[in-house]
């Protein structure tokens, strides 16, 4: 989606360091509405001082509006914005004390970099010997020190981006706001600059970070935690390997990686962690991470990593007929019909693949995989 880029007019900081409390982000039942249209609904999160919080979710789910509530660029209808303790639902978003990066780089073309780095600081009246120190710090930071006196036209995207980033971090906010800051990036620099990005945030822990991102594969790199918004919803919330390994519902298991979710009756828990379930004649074990009822039907979720080929009678073992086998260089992808189920698979390349038609039997470790409840009871 376009947007107007949005530059949080930033604060001068103080030398101190940022005090960990106050850059906890908390949105308290937010609501924001277009018109007739509620685009965020009763929105409650938090996220701790110095984590990096991704928000991810289908287009149109409500990311970016959450994101610009907390800059203070959206107005909310109802609830309450906190950074730190400070209610900031009603602040100017310069009062915020906030840095935010948008996609688009949104610098000045007119300024040269180390103009574009020391804007916010000037425009708050910082002492020139402040912002003489500063400027070349960010620049620094960010690997820029070199394009100090280019303008942004002679930039590629990836150096505007640093720029972008090193500008944002000019005036030491304690909250960073990134909004989609790699998207309009070829794949190789968004890699590079996720690196370099998780290496800012371990030179500054303290800086607290909302990420909206449409790429799960960048929230899973960078984050701490994820958010999966559907719909102006908040429709799952964990640690990151947390909830791409035990997914709450059906969206967030496909949301979050690809996954094989496979219905399973008759949950039968074994002990505290692990239960015994039925896929058509097959018993199958594996955590019960939901606390699933005795008797109840469910969804087994298994990425497509996690199944290995059976050699003799393993347990947890399927079998079904081959539809497709694709080579993709460093690995095999394999789909195969169990009892009607397409189910996905990847293995290290093979020099001998299955070939389609073939029955393949296939196992999982029970410990690897989590039972997921259908959407509808607990979406
Ligand atoms: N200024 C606006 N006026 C009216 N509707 C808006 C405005 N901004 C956003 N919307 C609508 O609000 C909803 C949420 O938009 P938002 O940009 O927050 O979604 P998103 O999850 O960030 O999407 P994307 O991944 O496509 O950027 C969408 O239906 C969008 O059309």
């Amino acid at each position: 989606m376009e947007r107007t880029p949005h530059i949080a007019k930033p604060f001068v900081a103080s030398a101190a360091p940022a005090a960990s409390d106050g850059s906890r982000i908390g949105f308290e039942n937010v609501s924001v509405t277009y018109g007739a249209l509620t685009v965020l609904h009763s929105f409650t999160l938090t996220v701790n001082p110095g984590e990096i919080v991704a928000l991810i979710g289908p287009s149109g789910s409500g990311k970016t509006t959450a994101l610009r509530a907390v800059a203070g660029f959206v107005r909310p209808s109802g609830g309450r914005i906190l950074i730190g303790d400070r209610d900031v639902t009603h602040l100017a978003p310069y009062d915020r004390k906030i840095g935010m990066v948008v996609q688009n780089y949104a610098l000045f073309p007119h300024m040269r970099v180390e103009e574009n780095v020391a804007f916010g600081l000037r425009a708050h009246g910082a002492a020139e010997d402040v912002i003489k120190k500063r400027v070349p710090e960010c620049l620094a930071m960010v690997g820029m020190s070199t394009y100090a006196k280019r303008y942004p036209r002679e930039l590629s995207g990836g150096q505007q981006q640093r720029v972008a980033i090193a500008r944002a971090l000019a005036p030491k906010p304690q909250v960073l706001l990134l909004d989609e800051p790699l998207s309009a990036l070829d794949a190789q620099i968004r890699r590079s600059m996720l690196d370099e990005l998780a290496k800012l945030h371990r030179d500054l822990p303290n800086l607290t970070v909302l990420y909206v991102t449409h790429d799960q594969s960048e929230a899973l790199t960078l984050a701490n935690h994820i958010g999966i918004m559907r719909d102006g919803k908040l429709k799952a919330f964990g640690g990151s390997q947390s909830l791409f390994r035990h997914p709450p519902n059906r969206f967030a298991a496909e949301f979050l990686g690809r996954a094989n979710l496979l219905p399973v009756t008759d949950v039968q828990p074994l002990d505290e962690q692990m239960a015994k379930v039925r896929f058509g004649d097959v018993t199958l074990s594996a955590r019960n991470h939901h606390g699933l009822a005795r008797g109840s039907d469910c969804l087994v979720c298994v990425r497509p990593h996690d199944f290995r080929f059976s050699r003799a009678s393993e347990p947890n073992s399927i079998s079904g007929t081959v539809l497709s086998v694709q080579w993709q260089g460093d690995v095999h992808n394999i789909t195969f019909d169990a009892g009607g189920e397409t189910v996905r698979m990847t293995s290290a390349p093979m020099a001998n693949p299955p070939r389609i038609g073939e029955i393949i039997a296939v196992h999982f470790d029970a410990a690897e995989v989590t039972l997921v409840p259908e959407d509808a009871s607990h979406g």
